[in-house]
């Protein structure tokens, strides 16, 4: 990539600032209680680290995680082979290129809201294959499969990748049981969910840009999964809007820490007492930036909707049921296309 395209460039109104807002930062919850090999952990450590992850949940929709069990070395692994793999000659990698029959692969012109990213990606899911609607058509019953596409080089990735994802998978769940708790609900409420999971693992690359000012990594969003479990390397660039004022505030790097943050299927689940927070990428001229989200995601036929023990007369469903399958294939489908409207949202089932 070398000088900036216009496709690329942000509207003034969402351009980064080059003076980072540095002020309170997401909450850092340490996870060493529940992770004690051979020891039953205490219910007041469990107790507290329930309630620590319920106000992050409440506050920030975002929080970092330390002490939670995932091994380094897997990480390092997986780490290693994005490198490698995206170090490879251009036409190597389009070798994998995703297109329209297969969404998983390389990827390198992703548009966020119509503006493209300044990145390249590699997206695999956890299993593999991948049942899903064959169309976002609700008329349309048929199903079909998506394949994982691994590269030639370097040999190592797939099972990097693979040991990585089973890895990851225990403390998404676990992460998960926290979050039943904090809502009241018991701790295996969420875990049917998933049996199917479309959960997907990403590699991003975001190599420097010229004009860091104009374009973004990538550009702002909400995750439409559960929640999100993501590496960042130690460079830096990820920005979460604040709910109590909506500014953009940088997540610092935290070493051997991971960021988890709700998606929107969480918060038609709570009925919205947890809500999915915006967050973007900036880019920075001298750095490459290597990250890893891991989008932990249900099974294609489970129905979201408000879960029945939080909606009552007082506090109703804020949404109408959905399809998860044919929400996701609507706005996998739709990456290919510039869109003239906004891609499918929760926004569109709210009562
Ligand atoms: O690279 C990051 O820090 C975040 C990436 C992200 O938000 C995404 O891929 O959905
Ligand atoms: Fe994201």
């Amino acid at each position: 990539m070398g000088e900036v395209d216009p496709a690329f460039i942000q509207h003034p109104e969402h351009r980064p600032k080059l003076s980072i807002n540095e002020a309170e930062g997401i909450p850092l919850i340490d996870l060493s209680a529940i992770n004690s090999p051979n020891s039953i952990s205490d219910p007041e450590d469990i107790e507290r680290i329930v309630r620590e992850v319920g106000n992050a949940c409440k506050q920030w929709g975002f929080f970092q995680v330390i002490n939670h069990g995932v091994s380094s070395d897997k990480l390092q692994k997986i780490e290693a082979s994005a490198k490698k793999f995206f170090a490879l000659p251009l036409e190597e990698k389009r070798k994998i290129r995703r297109d329209l029959n297969n969404v998983l692969g390389y990827y390198d012109t992703e548009n966020t809201k119509n503006i493209r990213d300044w990145k390249e990606v590699f997206d695999f899911d956890v299993e593999d294959p991948t049942l899903v609607p064959a169309s976002p058509d609700p008329e349309d019953d048929e199903e079909t499969e998506w394949t994982n596409q691994w590269p030639e080089y370097p040999p190592e990735m797939r099972e990097a990748c693979q040991e990585y994802a089973r890895e990851v998978e225990k403390l998404a769940l676990k992460l998960m049981g926290l979050i039943a708790l904090s809502l009241g609900l018991p701790e295996d409420r969420f875990k049917g969910y998933f049996k199917d999971q479309t959960t997907r693992i990403r590699l991003n690359h975001y190599p420097p840009c010229p004009s860091p000012e104009l374009a973004l990594g990538v550009g702002r969003h909400k995750d439409g999964g559960a929640l999100t479990v993501l590496a960042q390397d130690d460079v830096g660039g990820l920005e979460v809007k604040r709910k109590t004022d909506g500014e953009w505030v940088r997540v610092n790097p935290t070493p051997n820490a991971y960021i988890i943050n709700l998606g929107d299927t969480l918060q038609v689940w709570s009925n919205e007492r947890y809500e999915s927070t915006e967050h973007r990428v900036m880019v920075n001229s001298e750095k490459e930036r290597f990250s890893i989200p891991y989008f932990l995601e249900p099974a294609h036929y489970t129905i979201i909707k408000p879960l029945e023990e939080l909606i009552n007369e007082q506090n109703p469903a804020k949404y109408r049921p959905y399809s998860w399958g044919k929400f996701t294939t609507h706005r996998k489908l739709s990456n290919f296309k510039k869109l003239n409207v906004e891609n499918i949202q929760i926004h569109d089932f709210r009562i």
